[in-house]
């Protein structure tokens, strides 16, 4: 169930390089963030947990299926980069506005003068403006509804900032930069019809994660390294939603070919903020969330006891009406990222160190706890939550 648009937009935050609007209406902020997990995962406590949780699952009368090594498989791959094509309909109605506005040079209205030609040096070269005063109301509010829905039912994010559209002429793009700042997820909506174009560049180009972590184990002096071993390129495809991880070093490869921004690269950008759940379905939401953190409380425990990880992940829960209790858990977007280093410092031994059994850790503690959950019954059937954890 989506509410007005309006009250979902939030202004960007004062750090944010694009400042332009000022704030909007924001949301009660009710979002279940873990303090970040410190220390490490003895083995007695492992085993203490895994009792805990078998007595747990007998107790529900749930199959002890779990095996030692099961435990630290990971459940979900971590995905700094997602691709939606065919994201809306909405993508053709804003492109034809776009194309209106420009198709007669010579002609002068109002609106050939929203848009702001944003200069740094070295750093962000396009031309914005942004995409509430440029398109009819209805049009905007279609376009945020849906990437609500999507940050809502896929990522677990209530809101979104204000919506950015930038074309990129000759000499446009933008160098490196993180800006995690603004929320969890960043996106791109690409409105350029990329089959046809007549320039260079224009990808999204995002560092690959082996850069970012354990560099120097997976480096091979005998071998180079080129553009593509380097950094992952997106291609902005007509209607396709890109959804990538802002802390992840990023940038638009330099547009060139045209000055013709009918030509050019358009896209819609911004980020997807405010994580906290998302209830759909009968249950009301204060009573679904006070049960919700009744099973959280918990698991914040057991994850202290095991190696930091940074990052986001959600996980879809399917609650059913008939006996309250979770049915299933799905993992959706997960940007987890384990810090091995830090689980080393403390001593632990090499064979647990590497980043996909700490993850794989993490999601099972994640997962079994919020099995057992349980919720009030209800006659008028299952309810859906979207969950995001926020480590940081
Ligand atoms: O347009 C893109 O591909 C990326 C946009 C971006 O990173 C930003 O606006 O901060
Ligand atoms: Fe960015």
């Amino acid at each position: 169930m989506l509410s007005s648009s309006s009250t979902r937009v939030l202004g960007p935050p004062a750090k944010c390089p694009h400042s332009l609007l000022p704030a909007t209406c924001k949301l009660p902020l009710r979002r279940l963030q873990p303090p970040a997990a410190v220390g490490f995962s003895s083995k007695a406590a492992a085993q203490k947990r895994k009792r805990q949780q078998q007595r747990q699952r007998k107790r529900q009368g749930k199959a002890d299926d779990d095996e030692d090594d099961a435990e630290l498989t990971e459940l979900s791959k971590a995905q700094h980069v997602i691709t939606v094509p065919d994201f809306s309909p909405v993508s053709q109605q804003l492109r034809d506005v776009f194309d209106e506005r420009f198709q007669d040079p010579r002609h002068t209205t109002q609106e050939r003068f929203l848009w702001d030609y944003w200069y740094v040096k070295d750093q962000y070269t396009l031309h914005r403006t942004q995409a509430s005063a440029y398109f009819p109301e209805q049009l905007h509010s279609q376009l945020v509804d849906a990437l609500l829905e999507y940050g809502e039912k896929q990522l677990g994010c209530r809101a979104i900032s204000p919506v950015w559209m930038s074309y990129y002429i000759d000499g446009c793009g933008q160098d490196l930069h993180c800006d995690s700042f603004h929320g969890p997820f960043a996106y791109v909506l690409s409105l350029t019809p990329w089959e046809g174009r007549v320039f260079t560049g224009g990808e999204t180009q995002i560092l690959q994660p082996q850069l970012l972590g354990s560099f120097w184990q997976s480096f091979s002096p005998g071998k180079g390294l080129e553009l593509t071993d380097l950094v992952t390129l997106v291609e902005p495809r007509f209607n396709q939603l890109t959804v990538f991880d802002p802390r992840f070093p990023h940038g638009v490869r330099p547009v060139a070919g045209t000055r013709d921004p009918q030509k050019g690269r358009l896209v819609l950008h911004g980020w997807f903020t405010e994580p906290s759940p998302f209830f759909d379905g009968p249950l009301p939401e204060e009573e679904a969330l006070q049960h919700l953190n009744a099973a959280l409380f918990p698991m914040f425990d057991q994850l202290q006891a095991l190696p930091q990880v940074t990052g986001t992940i959600s996980m879809q829960l399917r609650v059913s009406g008939e006996t309250g209790t979770v049915t299933d858990v799905t993992f959706l977007a997960d940007t987890l990222v384990a810090l091995p280093a830090a689980a080393a410092d403390l001593g632990l031994g090499s064979g647990l160190l590497d980043s996909g059994t700490i993850r794989g850790a993490v999601q099972h503690v994640i997962r079994d706890s919020l099995m057992a959950a349980e919720f009030p019954e209800s006659e008028e059937g299952d309810t859906v939550i979207t969950l995001p954890l926020v480590f940081e």
